[in-house]
């Protein structure tokens, strides 16, 4: 009997997975990467050979044109990534097409980055960087001063796995005051000494905010221009939860006005983000290129579960991370 077929979409999918997979099925890795422009024209012409899984690990949209290709055999599909914003979810509940994704061990590596982009924001790296590649390091001027996280008020947006990650992280910087607002309130918030607040609320009083929301319908540009408006002029925003939860020219405008003092970002729109763009262009926007998961566990412990995903799939079990559609 010849093995069932997976098609997985990113050459630099790790070989932990890689090897899981192989032992029970065929396994065809798409030799591209998202930045290529022929990308998404490569998967479209290679998805309709016939595969019963796919591992989408690609930021291109899964789409019911690219589901249509792929045709009846396709049987599970799996994003090897915590987030779902770039899943057609409708088309695939319509197929009847389970999809998973790769939740909870990210929680670590994305946390710490969003620490990482905190200090470096509001401690103002970028400039400092800058004056030492130029090699116009100013000496004794004051012009480095920044905002302390000591004694501060951190408000986050969306106390899932990551935003608690991250409060635990913080517990060690003497931070004054933690909140959060979301949908729902969380049962870990009272163990770990965060109070939920309406969103305008966490906006005026917060001296950091970190948004580590999923994008949906309701989060798409929640910092908008007048929720800019509402936030105090030292304050430093950080994002690594998605790119649409912030209009980008609306921040473009608080952080050249001085509305807002700095922002740190894991995310963007689009990505990659062009060079040129006007917002890289600006001194107190700290920009890392989507790095969040990006260490060798991590990766490695995301691949496991993708495969693992479509290979119980595949066998008629539930996912090992399903999400419910
Ligand atoms: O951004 C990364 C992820 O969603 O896994």
């Amino acid at each position: 009997m010849s093995l069932k077929r997976v098609l997985i979409v990113n050459k630099m999918f790790p070989s932990s997975g890689l090897e899981l997979l192989k032992k029970e099925l065929e396994t065809t890795v798409l030799p591209i990467m998202d930045y290529e422009a022929d990308s998404l024209a490569t998967i479209k012409a290679k998805i309709s050979a016939g595969f019963d899984g796919l591992i989408w690990n690609t930021k291109h949209r899964l789409t019911g044109e690219i589901l249509d290709l792929a045709g009846s055999r396709l049987k599970a599909v799996t994003t090897n990534a915590s987030g779902i914003d770039h899943i057609d979810t409708d088309e695939l509940k319509k197929r009847n097409l389970p999809l998973g994704n790769t939740p909870s061990v990210l929680d670590n590596a994305v946390a710490d980055i969003a620490i990482g982009l905190m200090i470096g924001a509001a401690r103002r790296f970028k400039e400092g960087v800058k004056e030492i590649e130029t090699g116009e390091w100013k000496s004794g001027v004051q012009w480095s001063l920044g905002q302390d996280i000591a004694n501060s008020t951190v408000g986050i947006v969306g106390l899932g796995g990551i935003g608690q990650a991250v409060v635990r992280r913080l517990k060690g910087f003497d931070v004054a005051k933690f909140i959060y607002s979301g949908r729902t309130d969380k049962k870990e918030a009272k163990d770990l000494g965060v109070s939920r607040v309406p969103f305008p609320q966490l906006l005026k009083e917060s001296d950091f905010i970190i948004l580590c929301c999923p994008l949906t319908n309701e989060t798409k540009h929640i910092i908008n221009a007048d929720s800019l408006g509402i936030m105090k002029k030292t304050s430093v925003l950080v994002n690594i939860g998605r790119g649409g939860l912030v209009d980008q020219a609306a921040l473009y405008n608080a952080l050249k006005s001085g509305e807002i003092f700095a922002a740190g970002l894991d995310v963007t729109t689009p990505e990659p983000l062009n060079k040129d763009d006007p917002i890289v262009s600006l001194p107190n926007c700290y920009i890392i290129p989507h790095m969040g998961s990006a260490t060798v566990e991590t990766r490695n412990a995301m691949a496991k579960i993708s495969a693992e995903n479509i290979l119980l799939a595949l066998k008629g079990k539930p996912m090992m991370c399903p999400i419910p559609l």
